[in-house]
């Protein structure tokens, strides 16, 4: 494949998640997990929190420490030592040890400790790969998958269903079996606690198995192709049009170049049709364009109800016949493609109906959201309290664990009557846990637009704005507008985009104190990193991980901060961890969402 800057265009590929209203992450230097007796430091870098890098960076770094450790470490590759390593360009054959939580395999020679990064290859593969850019202060080389040598167990290459897969840097893992993808996502949830949260083992518990998507291809509901401005074009200057149909479709991995790309087998079928019409404009009206473009394409659906199971409701007006006709005894769902980004887009889970400007943020895999809701309504509130023990016949001791809820669902707590949507969009969890809030529900989101339909929203699902109001603003200005809620009687569900939650708005959530948090989120690794500081009840003021804060550390904070005191029981409550499970809304790639929940630790529970 083509060298060149190596880009991770998150918003080209169809398996990242995309979210409107999502500002670039602030860049500060990179931390890293801490690990003891690693020696080998990089040079301080800066990268993104949660970004594909930093935690391609970790994993590299833990691989390096454990050769180390095991004694087996022969070369010197974390400080760029000098040993030759092979031509960029060469290719050569490597064995892959174990896959990054990026997706990533991290593989090494023969005879050598340097680790190479290859994509499309998982743990027992030889691999043959072309080597592309030597990152030497990180300790690794970046490869291109070339071909398979000798296959893993885990490799199945006839269960891989598009012609693009190890090209297009959509999907990684098409070759595995998919209990195997969702134990591979599970472990990515792991490993995001155990580097980057900075607690303690004993403060995090077991993470419960991943639960899969009930559609593992033809699920996206969303994707956005793209094509190149014509070759040659300078910014100054005339422009010239496209002489030729460019490549339309997504970036492959390590080059910017784009990949034509004539079908997605992960897309939904309407979405898939939209890329063929698409594609045949394009072919028409290529000549039109001086520029590059992106193009959205949206699964929409029209309802119509059946009278009767065995009722054929007719194609309603402004549906073409083209349309995708799926069928209920309820209902015929007719599903269209959308391309207009101002256009609504309507999509259903179980009954509750969701109207969204068809290019802002809603969840990207509709066939999840009836089951993740579900697992959200089973958890928002706290579990009843345990049956009281039978009555002693002998004295034992027993030992309570850190990360057991008993010590907050107590019977005599108050019930919960208010729920918080903090980073709501058009309201999915305002609308859909509604009901068990007899307070009411209030949902917060930067993006206007989005307010606006989850306004729209609510009326459409029934809810009057006594049960569900939304408010566009930052999420701190949330706590301004809560005052007559109970913390005691609060839960707060955040559901913040890939770079997690501000500082400010952790500490103002601190200074709340709501009795229970639900922490959705599509980047494990800065939801660990928030979770982490909820857990010590302490935000740094850079808005990241409080310095020094992890191992022991962080057990002492915690343990201060319980008995009142220490340097870190700064901005009010702290959190115990109830629950941690990935939920897999990306079948096909290395991408995994997780839902946290948490419970306020109280200092005298009662
Ligand atoms: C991952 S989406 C979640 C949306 C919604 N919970 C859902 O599932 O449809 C993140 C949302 O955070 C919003 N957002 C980003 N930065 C924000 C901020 N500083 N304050 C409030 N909302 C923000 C975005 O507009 C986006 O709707």
């Amino acid at each position: 494949m083509a060298t060149g800057q190596t880009t991770i265009d998150v918003g080209a590929t169809p398996m990242a998640p995309q979210a409107s209203g999502q500002k670039q992450h602030g860049k500060r230097p990179f931390q890293g997990p801490q690990r003891k007796g690693a020696k080998h430091r990089r040079k301080q870098k800066t990268v993104q929190e949660g970004s594909h890098e930093e935690v391609l960076l970790a994993d590299v770094q833990a691989l390096l420490a454990s050769q180390k450790l095991a004694g087996d470490f022969e070369g010197d590759a974390a400080e760029g030592a000098s040993a030759p390593l092979p031509e960029p360009g060469s290719e050569i054959e490597v064995e892959v040890v174990e896959l990054s939580s990026t997706g990533d395999g991290l593989a090494k020679q023969k005879g050598s400790d340097h680790i190479y990064v290859v994509p499309f290859a998982v743990p027992g593969d030889t691999v043959k790969v072309k080597v592309y850019r030597h990152n030497r202060d990180e300790g690794y080389t970046a490869a291109d998958f070339v071909s398979v040598v000798k296959p893993s167990p885990l490799r199945d290459d006839s269960r891989i269903r598009c012609p693009y897969f190890a090209k297009c840097s959509g999907c990684q893992f098409q070759m595995l079996d998919y209990d195997e993808q969702l134990k591979i996502k599970k472990n990515i949830v792991v490993k995001a606690y155990r580097n980057f949260s900075q607690l303690p083992p004993e403060l995090v518990p077991e993470v419960l198995d991943t639960i899969g998507s009930p559609l593992q291809y033809g699920y996206r509901t969303k994707l956005t192709p793209h094509f190149d401005g014509p070759p040659g074009n300078s910014r100054r200057g005339p422009k010239k049009a496209h002489q030729s149909m460019p490549p339309f479709g997504f970036t492959p991995k390590n080059t910017r170049k784009v990949l034509d790309v004539e079908d997605c087998p992960i897309a939904t079928e309407a979405v898939r049709k939209g890329l063929v019409e698409e594609r045949a404009r394009l072919a028409k009206e290529y000549g039109n364009y001086t520029k590059g473009a992106t193009v959205l394409l949206r699964e929409n659906t029209k309802r119509v109800p059946k009278a009767s199971p065995s009722d054929t409701p007719a194609v309603p007006e402004g549906i073409p016949p083209t349309a995708v006709r799926v069928e209920t005894d309820a209902h015929v769902d007719f599903k269209t493609c959308i391309t207009d980004q101002n256009a609504t887009s309507t999509e259903y889970i179980d009954s509750f109906v969701f109207t969204n400007p068809a290019g802002a943020f809603f969840q990207n895999n509709n066939s999840i959201l009836p089951p993740f809701t579900s697992y959200i309504r089973e958890h928002i509130l706290p579990p009843p309290p345990p049956p009281p023990p039978p009555a002693a016949t002998t004295t034992t001791t027993t030992t309570t664990t850190t990360t057991s809820s008993s010590t907050t669902t107590t019977s005599k707590k108050k019930p919960i009557r208010y729920l918080i949507d903090a980073y709501s969009g058009s309201g999915l969890f305002t609308i859909t846990q509604s009901a068990l809030f007899p307070g009411g529900s209030v949902g917060i989101d930067i993006a206007d637009k989005s307010i606006a339909y989850a306004r729209r929203n609510a009326a459409l699902n029934g809810l009057r704005e006594d049960q569900c109001r939304f408010i566009a603003a930052d999420a701190p200005e949330l706590f301004k507008s809560v005052g007559a809620y109970d913390p005691d009687e609060t839960v707060v569900v955040l559901d913040p985009p890939r770079k997690g939650c501000d500082a400010g708005f952790l500490r103002q959530l601190l200074r709340f104190a709501p009795r229970r948090v639900v922490y959705v989120s599509c980047n494990v690794h800065t939801q660990a990193r928030d979770v982490g500081m909820l857990v010590r009840g302490a935000v740094d003021e850079a808005g990241g991980n409080v310095p020094g804060g992890g191992g022991r550390d962080a057990a002492a904070a915690a343990a201060a901060a319980a008995e009142g005191g220490g340097q870190e029981k700064k901005a009010g409550a702290r959190y115990e961890i109830e629950s941690i499970r990935g939920f897999d809304f990306f079948p096909q790639t290395g991408h995994v969402e997780s839902v946290a929940i948490l419970n306020r630790v109280d200092a005298v529970d009662s």
